[in-house]
């Protein structure tokens, strides 16, 4: 620790550095010398002293030292001459603002009854409510399903038996996408048959039926392998997608070929129907929107215009001949979580006179109108909430003590989301948490699954890098240094900005990893994404708004299975967040405190054994990344843009939530504190961008906004709406005001 100048664990008084001669009494002899000398050795250095106690001491012990002046000509980077800020985890942090009202928890857990499970009750058995006998056991047999939720029961039974244009809102994890899909490969089937006994083949040339639109190419990937798995009881039906990541000849030989359900994202989808003649549109009866309102938020509302428009003037023409049960007139079915914001707006360009199949409170209390029932959502009941109070400072020493903490013992936690807020700010945190550990690249483990199982077998090849893929791309897995002792983590890394192909791989790597595994994800993984045995999910940056809010944390909870979440708020306006928590009526809703958390995370049991304290043991580890940080000149540039990409993406809340995250309130110094930056904030600059982006991603802002940026299906990265000069403009003003007084001043 000596060329951090800091000196720990000594019961130091506070004016121990503000006088010359100071007299240590009490404890061993061999502690008040070297505190002596340490004490002496930090006036000629002038270093940032941090006054820590025995970890016996109460929380009030643990105040400050007053802080030292620093003088010039200490701390300064070798190689820069800039003045370095070495400043303590634990002092000049603020103080919440918010009492806990919530009772503390006496560690016991009450039971929740799930709300988003399939129902128990063995009327609403599938064929009952309109499947044929097939479908009905090809689920239970096959895709052991056998019971239907509720939002499917509705569905499936209106959407079997009626063409009218509909909106499907229900809880996350709730099981939609079998809710549209069940229905129109129902239907499909019963035109197969109708068409046999009217002496017609069904083949893939007799006509596309079914298009459903998706915002990212991860969900319409996921959506088409669980309408494969349906359609392999009736083979006959035959499935594509275009979504883009590919050569557009190839998947117009998939269309010339011929097919009868596409799953598709909307951007390529207009592109082939403005240039692909082979695609026809005219027997289309069955349009799915799902995440119907994120589809808008990206800005695919043009894209969609062109498409519906299309498929308009194409209805208009008759079928010549005529298909046996084809229904006379499309459907189309709007599908989210959330259809709050952008309900009118689809309503006008999709939708004609939709029925509202909702399942969720409101719903519940006998409230049939779509548009005040499109506006009631919540998380899933049985979903733990809860939110920590993390000084800036101490936010990513308290992500990995929570991450200790939560993969201390081996089963507890299978696997966890934690979700950050800027591409770059992703990579410099995948980088902090893998570092110094044996880093087994992507190609490796797609190329040999076995091994992907057992972390200790990851062997240190060649890589193949995948075409099209940097080296830097393809590193996107490793072994977590917060790993327990005898349970590894794999920590994986995904955002819009890396290849399709590192995506695509990365995120089957994380979804089929058999041992415990974190994934550090920007916001488009946020929706639909459905990733079996995530325990926990870590909104370690908070959401742009509150529909955000439930779409993150209900990758977890997911078909009546337990799950919880949390997320970091630093104490000041950002508490204001609590009260939005509150309004998705959690059945739970659990704070935490920096303290406990970094006291569960860093208590000598966790295996520092040269630890005397939990605060000395936090404090190590941060100057250890620190340091790393400044030895690493890659490392150091990754964790500035970070940080610049954090504070750009900080000013792009939903404009009614600014108020609680304000560009004005952010402490920007204490914050780079949280990106193992040493620099005052005026010093850190952006060596260069993002190569091939001319920013990094910032988060969308609500469909409100009056700026929005459109959106190709390969930039779909977290989101349209990104006033990136109004962030810039923010920050400017606000390193300006930073110049005054701050703890990053002095000297
Ligand atoms: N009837 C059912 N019985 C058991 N499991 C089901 C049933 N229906 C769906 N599931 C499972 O529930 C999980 C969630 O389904 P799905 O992804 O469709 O949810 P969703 O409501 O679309 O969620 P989101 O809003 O997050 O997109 C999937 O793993 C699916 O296999």
């Amino acid at each position: 620790m000596a060329d951090d100048g800091l000196l720990v664990n000594f019961d130091i008084p506070t004016d121990a550095f503000t006088i010359n001669h100071t007299t240590f009494k009490g404890g061993h002899w061999k502690d008040r010398l070297t505190a002596k000398k340490a004490a002496a050795y930090g006036r000629q250095k002038a270093a940032g002293i941090v006054n820590f106690q025995a970890s016996d001491r109460g929380e009030s012990d643990l105040r400050p030292a007053k802080r030292q002046k620093q003088s010039e000509g200490n701390h300064v980077a070798s190689n820069s001459l800039k003045r370095e800020v070495i400043s303590s985890l634990f002092t000049y942090n603020p103080v919440s603002s918010t009492k806990p009202v919530e009772k503390p928890s006496n560690g016991e857990e009450v039971p929740i009854e799930p709300s988003n499970a399939p129902e128990a009750d063995v009327l609403s058995s599938f064929t009952g409510l309109g499947l044929s006998t097939t479908l009905a056991s090809h689920l239970q047999r096959k895709l052991n399903i056998k019971a239907p939720t509720a939002i499917q029961r509705k569905a499936i039974q209106q959407l079997c038996a009626d063409d009218t244009d509909a909106f499907l809102q229900a809880e996350t994890g709730s099981g939609k996408t079998l809710a549209y899909l069940l229905p129109i490969v129902n239907r499909i089937m019963q035109i197969s048959k109708q068409m046999k006994a009217a002496g017609q083949n069904f083949t893939r040339e007799s006509g596309l039926f079914a298009i459903i639109l998706a915002p990212t190419r991860e969900l319409s990937k996921q959506i088409s392998t669980v309408l494969e798995s349906l359609l392999s009881c009736c083979p006959w039906v035959i499935t594509s997608t275009v979504i883009g990541g590919e050569k557009k000849k190839s998947e117009k030989a998939r269309l010339r070929k011929g097919l009868n359900i596409l799953v598709a994202t909307p951007g390529r989808l207009a592109d082939h129907v403005n240039s692909t003649d082979v695609l026809d549109l005219g027997k289309v009866r069955w349009l799915v929107l799902d995440e119907g309102d994120r589809l808008m938020e990206l800005g695919f509302e043009k894209d969609l215009q062109r498409i519906i428009g299309a498929l308009n003037m194409r209805a208009r023409k008759a079928l010549e001949p005529p298909i046996a049960g084809l229904p006379e007139k499309r459907t189309t079915v709007l599908c989210s979580a959330t259809l709050k914001a952008d309900v009118e707006q689809l309503q006008s360009i999709a939708l004609k006179q939709p029925v509202s199949i909702a399942v969720g409170a409101d719903e519940a209390a006998g409230n049939t109108d779509v548009a005040s029932q499109v506006q009631a959502f919540s998380a899933p009941a049985q979903l733990r909430q809860g939110y920590a109070i993390v000084p800036a400072k101490q936010r990513l020493v308290t992500l990995v003590a929570l991450l200790k903490q939560t993969f201390k013992r081996k089963g507890s936690v299978m696997k966890s989301i934690v979700f950050i807020d800027a591409a770059d700010s992703v990579d410099f945190h995948f980088e902090v948490l893998t570092r110094g550990a044996s880093q087994p690249t992507l190609s490796e483990n797609v190329a040999n699954p076995a091994v992907n199982t057992k972390g200790s077998e990851f062997r240190n090849t060649k890589p193949s890098i995948p075409q099209g893929q940097t080296i830097a791309e393809s590193h996107t897995e490793g072994r977590g240094t917060f790993s327990g002792k005898d349970n590894e983590v794999r920590v994986f890394r995904l955002h819009g900005s890396l290849h399709q192909a590192t995506r695509t791989s990365t995120l089957k790597a994380f979804s089929d990893c058999a041992q415990p595994a974190v994934l550090m994800a920007t916001d488009v993984f946020s929706r639909g994404l459905d990733v079996p045995n995530i325990d926990l999910v870590i909104e370690y940056d908070p959401p742009a708004s509150k529909d955000d809010h439930l779409h993150r944390i209900g990758r977890t909870a997911r078909a009546g299975k337990d799950g919880r979440a949390m997320v970091f708020l630093t104490p000041g306006c950002e508490e204001g967040y609590i009260n939005i928590l509150k309004e998705g009526r959690p059945r739970t809703l659990t704070r935490h405190e920096a303290d406990e958390l970094l006291k569960k995370g860093f208590s000598p049991a966790t295996g520092i054994v040269s630890a005397k304290s939990w605060a000395e043991a936090a404090t190590e580890w941060q100057l250890d990344v620190e340091r790393w940080a400044l030895e690493h000149p890659k490392h150091l540039e990754q964790a500035r843009r970070a940080y610049q990409s954090h504070v750009r993406a900080y000013a792009t809340h939903v404009s009614a939530e600014r108020g609680i995250f304000d560009m004005q309130q952010l402490h920007l110094g204490h914050l780079a504190k949280a990106f193992a930056l040493r620099d005052k904030p005026a010093n850190i600059g952006v060596p260069g961008q993002r190569p091939g982006k001319s920013t990094t991603k910032a988060r969308p802002r609500a469909a409100s906004a009056t700026v929005k940026r459109s959106r190709t299906d390969d930039d779909a990265d977290t989101g349209a709406a990104v006033d990136e000069a109004d962030a810039k403009r923010k920050m400017r003003e606000k390193m300006r005001a930073m110049g005054g007084v701050s703890e990053f001043n002095l000297g």
